[in-house]
């Protein structure tokens, strides 16, 4: 692990994508896992690959409701005018049948068909005439509308591979393989807390200087929304007595610790004084804003496994985009995840801006239409104290440091939305 230096001497600050990289590398996957059956693994990380128990499509089946039939006696039909009689009748659910010869099957959307037929025509391009006879109106071609056996995946293929994260479709997956239940990895257990004596929790009445606690809730959220399990260790007082005990509970109590406020540089803040007495401290401080005194570290403990740390800043944007571009990535590498790459992409900038001189900027900002594709427009008031903005924003920009944006240039964007999956 390194230790807290920063990796440019002038400004003091880490780079923001070598403290992302830093953390996905500091990730240990939790090895602990449940067995769940599907109708409660939906957010769940697979701890086992999931493998295919048998072929899918299990047989040759229809994509159409219309007729089976074998193209060699459809083109013999069409040569003598006289249209191909109906045989059999494959409904869904049937068996895999044997189609007769000088004739053809109805069948319907699923249904297997039947052994000899090597097509199948829509009921909308074919005629039947006064006899029942099939005649097709227009060309087919040799194994149309015939979805075949093993097409989607074969006996022993790999369908999710250990890691993936259960969404509804993957759950719809499974089952379609016929499995039922599923190994996942035990939910992360992350312990909470924030410090701040001028917090309150919403609901309580106000007195002046009091600052309802709008972080917790909101990582509550964004921990719910990842599947782990939240160990809500409330508001601590800015003492560093107060903190050391709750730091040490916390440690006691969960995988993982994530504490906001108290970790920039004022003798209220406590945290990183706190880290060293008992753990140490990996890095602090980074090129970001809003978000620059985000701090890493790890709580020791004589007698169990270290626990790492991760202190939030407590302005809430600043936790927010702490919690989006540097610790989502960790905690699903806890949950051995892969950490999911940071999806950009070049959208044009809908005002100018003069970017702050050492650190990247997160502006959040909304996407417009236009003519040349989409704009970027500011969402709101961008102090790192307000959520705002942040709360209606569809994503960043994020702004390389002293870098100048005038209206219409091209801007790196960040969809909000991939921080949610
Ligand atoms: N002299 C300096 N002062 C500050 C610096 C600096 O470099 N030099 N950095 C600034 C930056 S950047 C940030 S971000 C903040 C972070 O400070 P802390 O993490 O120590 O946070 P606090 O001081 O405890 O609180 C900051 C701000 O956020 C509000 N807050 C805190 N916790 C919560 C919460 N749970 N819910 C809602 N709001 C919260 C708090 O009331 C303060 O307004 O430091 C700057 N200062
Ligand atoms: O992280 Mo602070 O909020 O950059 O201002």
């Amino acid at each position: 692990m390194n230790c807290g230096c920063a990796d440019n001497p002038t400004t003091g600050l880490l780079d923001l994508w070598d403290a992302r990289a830093r953390l996905i590398d500091a990730a240990m996957p939790l090895m602990d896992s449940e067995t769940l059956p599907l109708s409660r693994a939906v957010g769940r990380v697979l701890a086992t690959p999931a493998l295919a128990a048998l072929d899918l499509p299990g047989e040759d089946n229809s994509a159409m409701d219309g007729y089976a039939m074998r193209l060699a006696d459809l083109e013999q039909s069409q040569r003598q005018g006289d249209g191909l009689p109906v045989l059999i009748r494959v409904p869904a659910g049937a068996g895999v049948m044997s189609l007769p010869s000088d004739g053809c099957a109805r069948i319907f959307t699923g249904a297997p068909v039947p052994q000899g037929a090597d097509v199948v025509v829509p009921q909308e391009r074919v005629h039947c005439d006064e006899q029942g006879r099939i005649h097709v109106t227009q060309e087919v071609t040799l194994g149309a509308n015939i979805r075949r056996r093993g097409e989607e995946a074969r006996h022993g293929d790999l369908v999710l591979a250990a890691g993936e994260r259960l969404s509804p479709a993957a759950i719809g997956l499974l089952a379609s393989h016929g499995i039922a239940e599923v190994v996942v990895k035990r939910r992360l257990r992350v312990a909470l807390l924030s410090t701040g004596d001028e917090l309150i929790e919403p609901g309580t009445p106000r007195a002046p200087g009091q600052v309802y606690n709008s972080n917790a809730a909101m990582l509550k959220a964004l921990l719910a929304e990842q599947g782990c399990e939240v160990v809500d260790k409330g508001i601590i007082a800015d003492t560093a007595e107060a903190l050391r005990t709750a730091l040490s509970q916390a440690r006691d109590s969960a995988d993982m610790v994530i504490c906001t406020g108290g970790v920039s540089v004022g003798e209220e803040d406590h945290v990183r004084p706190v880290l060293d007495a008992l753990g140490s401290l990996h890095f602090h401080g980074i090129a970001l804003k809003p978000g620059k005194p985000f701090t890493f570290g790890t709580l020791h403990d004589a007698s169990a496994a270290d626990v790492p740390l991760i202190g939030l800043p407590g302005n809430p944007v600043a936790s927010l985009v702490g919690w989006q571009l540097l610790t989502l990535p960790f905690v699903q590498g806890l949950q051995g995840r892969t950490p999911h790459r940071l999806e950009r992409f070049t959208v044009k900038a809908g005002f100018a801006h003069r970017a702050n001189r050492q650190r990247y900027e997160c502006l959040r900002v909304v996407l417009e239409d236009a003519e040349h594709g989409p704009v970027a427009l500011l969402a709101g008031g961008q102090g790192s104290h307000m959520l705002s903005a942040a709360a209606v924003a569809h994503g960043y920009l994020i702004i390389d440091p002293r870098s100048e944006v005038k209206k219409g240039d091209d801007v790196t964007y960040c969809p909000s939305s991939q921080f949610l999956t």
